[in-house]
């Protein structure tokens, strides 16, 4: 599935970019490598995997070196030492302050009952119908004797807002000498600052690597291989040399080279594209090509490459070949994040932070134990969870006592969260439509020790029917998985336009319930947060859009986590609504975390239909003020959609599929020809 480019194991193109976005770069790692290296704070040798002494905070290794560090961290795993607190202050330790541990005792008992099942495993599932279980939690590979080291390890490689929407992070003027010694205090900013200076070194060797691009250099670092000096001018062939090439199984040379020159003339067209040819012919055959040497259907390829601006668009295929961090989420609920990172570098867990947006997060870089098989995973401490996840709930933010709504939630990763933020108080009500996905939901919420949540399996449609009222709602939605990809490369080729378009219908509807559900009169909340772990348009933008415009009782606000890039109000012709900016993108190539969106929706009270409103489509109801649609949905419309999602379900079971019915089968076709 990993198309020409993973069968042939060639090397990326040089991927070219806007100057002015500061992003880690794809090359020039080894450069970067040696300077690094030459660090002295950067040592492996400076990074203790034993318990540190006082307040000294052992020092993440750099990534490149884990040879060392892992061999003394199986000594320590034979041999363990006991875990001492790193520092007794506790407050000021840069760490987090978490709570007390509350269940102190709970989680010791408690391993036999919580054996890893396969559901705990999986979890990335293939979702029924539409695939519409994608997520990533708990999904990592659960028990890797060695965690597998990307090509992303090589890079700057925290989870951190790069600086191209950073913020100013002028508060950190407590960072102190660089040579100075490495504490627990310090150890955060230290590693901020290390990420920033890669990321200035990345920004410097893209812009080194676009100009060569656009200047037509020879420049080593833009060289693909396979070429040499004296290789032929670039032509772009016609369209019977195209349908000729696509007889044969095209040369991977080729292809890149032409990849790489396509994105050169579509960067200078005017000065660069040969005569008589269009731009339109270098983007389709750019499309075709990044299609081929990535592995993706036509289809997709295009979608995708729509997103971006072309140079930026290979960086985007080009991370998604490469896999994420692997991070965990403390569980406060029963011990706070520095405990927990201390208890695993005793283990020979190569860890740190993963950035100042999150107080919980670790991200792993190598361990000697299997992380998902710790006494310490086992009994709770942590959920292995992609960092992109924390996001909704972190914009959710839910507070102590309140009634939460998790519309989507197996296998529970953000249930927990939501859970752990509650500090155990309130209720949380964590629903999935997948039974089967529910077992993992509920272990995941045993072995968290979660104790105020209630897991039930209704279609989210049928909120608020079932029960409202909530002072929050989380709608994590399902969804294509087009931000997944580098841990689910199936995306590439099984997703047509017509699951998106049923996709988006689904989410739409969801979104109208989510919404429905939220208590407008509640004294601490009133918030609905939509989110999904996808890319595209259809289903982020379009479907905010559509509640805005279906809720006029809604409003988008700030999602409050700082970073990320403004969700688009205009879109290929579309233009939605001026505070859709509010909502957040986040993608491998500019996060290094999954494709991810969030938006945060504030719920008021409805006001009364007006004689006359029901039906004002779109911008019009919001034009009439504050009327309000009592339906949201065209009910024909969606019996069609609702009896194929049934058909399909029977036939995942196995069972008999009844035939479809002729009117089903009108309204569909009809739907795909509009
Ligand atoms: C992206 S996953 C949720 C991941 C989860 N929030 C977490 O953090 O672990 C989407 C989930 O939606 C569920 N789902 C699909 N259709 C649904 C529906 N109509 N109502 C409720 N849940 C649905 C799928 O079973 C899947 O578990």
């Amino acid at each position: 599935m990993g198309g020409r480019r993973a069968k042939y194991k060639q090397a990326p193109p040089a991927p070219l970019r806007d100057p002015n976005d500061a992003r880690p770069s794809t090359k020039k790692l080894g450069k970067r490598k040696a300077n690094l290296d030459h660090e002295p704070e950067q040592s492996t040798n400076s990074r203790p995997t034993k318990k540190a002494k006082g307040d000294i905070l052992p020092k993440p290794p750099p990534q490149e070196k884990k040879t060392k560090g892992s061999e003394k961290a199986a000594e320590t795993v034979s041999k363990p030492t006991p875990t001492k607190p790193l520092s007794e202050d506790g407050e000021s330790d840069g760490w987090e302050n978490a709570s007390e541990l509350e269940d102190a005792d709970d989680f010791v008992s408690g391993l036999d009952e919580f054996d890893i099942d396969e559901d705990d495993v999986l979890v990335r599932g293939v979702p029924e119908e539409l695939d519409l279980g994608s997520d990533d939690e708990e999904e990592v590979e659960l028990l890797p004797k060695k965690i597998r080291k990307s090509k992303q390890a090589e890079r700057p490689t925290k989870i951190i807002p790069t600086m191209s929407d950073e913020e100013d992070e002028d508060e950190d003027s407590d960072v102190d000498q660089e040579d100075g010694p490495i504490t627990a205090k310090n150890i955060e900013s230290r590693s901020r600052a290390l990420d920033e200076k890669a990321a200035r070194e990345a920004e410097l060797d893209m812009e080194e690597m676009q100009n060569a691009a656009f200047e037509g250099s020879d420049d080593e670092d833009i060289d693909m291989e396979g070429e040499g000096e004296d290789e032929e001018a670039f032509h772009l062939p016609t369209a019977e040399e195209r349908a000729e090439e696509k007889q044969h199984v095209a040369d991977v040379h080729v292809v890149q080279r032409r990849m790489r020159e396509c994105v050169r003339v579509l960067g200078s067209f005017r000065k660069l594209g040969a005569k008589g040819r269009l731009r339109s012919e270098y983007v389709e055959q750019l499309i075709s090509d990044i299609a081929s040497y990535y592995g993706y259907n036509d289809f997709l390829a295009e979608k995708l490459f729509q997103l971006f601006p072309v140079s930026e668009a290979i960086e985007f295929f080009e991370a998604n070949e490469v896999s994420r961090p692997v991070t965990i989420r403390t569980n406060t609920l029963k011990t706070r994040r520095r405990d927990l990172a201390q208890a695993l570098i005793n283990r020979g867990v190569n860890l740190e932070p993963i950035g100042k947006w999150t107080n919980v997060g670790l991200q792993v870089f190598e361990s000697s134990v299997p992380i998902g098989a710790t006494p310490e995973y086992l009994s709770g401490h942590y959920m292995l969870q992609a960092a992109s996840s924390f996001l909704p709930v972190i914009s959710l933010s839910p507070q102590p006592n309140e009634r939460v709504l998790d519309m989507a939630s197996a296998p529970g990763g953000k249930t927990t969260h939501i859970a752990a933020l509650l500090r155990n108080t309130g209720i949380v009500f964590a629903n999935d439509a997948n039974k089967a996905r529910t077992k993992s939901l509920t272990a995941n919420v045993h072995r968290l020790g979660c104790k105020n949540v209630i897991v039930c399996s209704y279609d989210g449609r049928e909120f608020p029917k079932v029960m409202g009222g909530f002072d929050r709602v989380l709608l994590d939605a399902p969804c294509s998985g087009t931000g997944v990809i580098s841990k689910d490369s199936s995306v590439k080729v099984n997703k047509s336009e017509r699951d998106f378009h049923l996709l988006s219908h689904l989410q739409k509807q969801l979104i109208l319930c989510a919404i429905d559900s939220v208590s407008p009169d509640s004294k601490t909340g009133g918030f609905l947060v939509y989110s999904t772990c996808s890319v595209t348009v259809d289903e982020n933008e379009a479907v905010v859009d559509y509640a805005l415009r279906k809720r006029p009782n809604v409003k988008l606000v700030d999602t409050g986590l700082g970073f990320g890039r403004d969700g688009f109000t205009k879109y290929r012709g579309k233009t939605f609504h001026p505070s859709v900016k509010l909502t957040k993108r986040f993608y491998p190539h500019v996060h290094n975390m999954d494709g991810f969106y969030v938006a945060k929706f504030k719920v008021e009270k409805r006001a009364k239909v007006k004689a006359g409103a029901q039906g004002v489509e779109s911008a019009d109801v919001k034009d009439v003020g504050e009327q309000q649609e009592d339906v949201g949905f065209d009910s024909e419309e969606d019996r069609a959609f609702i009896e194929e999602g049934k058909r399909r379900q029977l036939k995942a079971k196995g069972l008999r599929v009844p035939r479809r019915r002729q009117s089903d089968v009108t309204a569909e076709v009809a739907k795909t020809a509009a």
